[in-house]
């Protein structure tokens, strides 16, 4: 018995809250219909990282792959939402104890991140050991529900290479508020932006079994 499915995606309306200096969310009718005869058309400005949205390693790496080289399978398929509220970072000590069911994909659920309007002082960050872990199961996408996988402030992002060096994809701001812990299938997928860092996504899940 499955689900019904669950929005995890933050609405991209003019005053969320973009990356520090990064470029804001805009959305303006280009041409009304008033004008056309016929349609409104909209225009809308925005950055690659901006609300629910997965990284491609070309954000981190030069050499790395860009999102129309995503292996698109990653984005689809059974996920494991783990609460690990109340944290100020999540590693290898954390999630070793929690059985995975086998997901490819695991979101976690820091609760670090509640408002989508304002960039948050501090969240929930990933600490570089959870990169092998993640390997070692299986893992191939961690999704989580904070702005980055790194500190505001980080240069090294070190979280973003751990994971890279150990074949795990990224998925950033999804709001699981409502979801809790347990298994889901999950779909999130990029759009096909070629040459791109990162892609906006509209992600959702639905309860699997119970
Ligand atoms: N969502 C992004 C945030 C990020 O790293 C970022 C976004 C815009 C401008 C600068 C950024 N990072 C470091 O300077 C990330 O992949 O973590
Ligand atoms: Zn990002
Ligand atoms: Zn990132």
């Amino acid at each position: 018995m499955t689900g019904k499915w669950i929005d995890i995606s933050q609405t991209l309306h003019n005053g969320i809250a973009e990356w520090p200096g990064d470029t804001p969310f805009t959305y303006e009718v280009a041409f009304a219909k008033a004008d056309t005869g016929s349609v409104n058309i909209g225009k809308m400005t925005t950055s690659t990282h901006m609300g629910t949205h997965i990284d491609a390693p070309f954000h981190y790496d030069d050499a790395g792959i860009k999102v129309h080289e995503l292996p698109i399978d990653v984005y689809i398929g059974k996920a494991v939402v783990i609460d690990v509220s109340g944290l100020d970072s999540v590693g290898y000590s954390n999630l070793e104890a929690h059985d995975f069911g086998g997901a490819e994909r695991v979101l976690l659920k820091t609760s670090s991140r509640p408002n989508a309007d304002v960039f948050p002082q501090s969240y929930t960050v990933l600490r570089p050991d959870i990169g092998p872990l993640l390997k070692e199961r299986g893992v191939k996408l961690i999704g989580v529900d904070t702005p980055s996988v790194d500190s505001e402030h980080s240069k090294t992002l070190d979280a973003h290479h751990a994971l890279y060096a150990n074949d795990v994809l990224i998925l950033e701001n999804i709001v699981l508020d409502e979801v809790e812990q347990g298994e889901y299938e999950l779909i999130a997928l990029p759009l096909p932006i070629a040459g791109a860092d990162g892609s906006p996504v509209r992600a959702v899940v639905r309860r699997l079994g119970k």
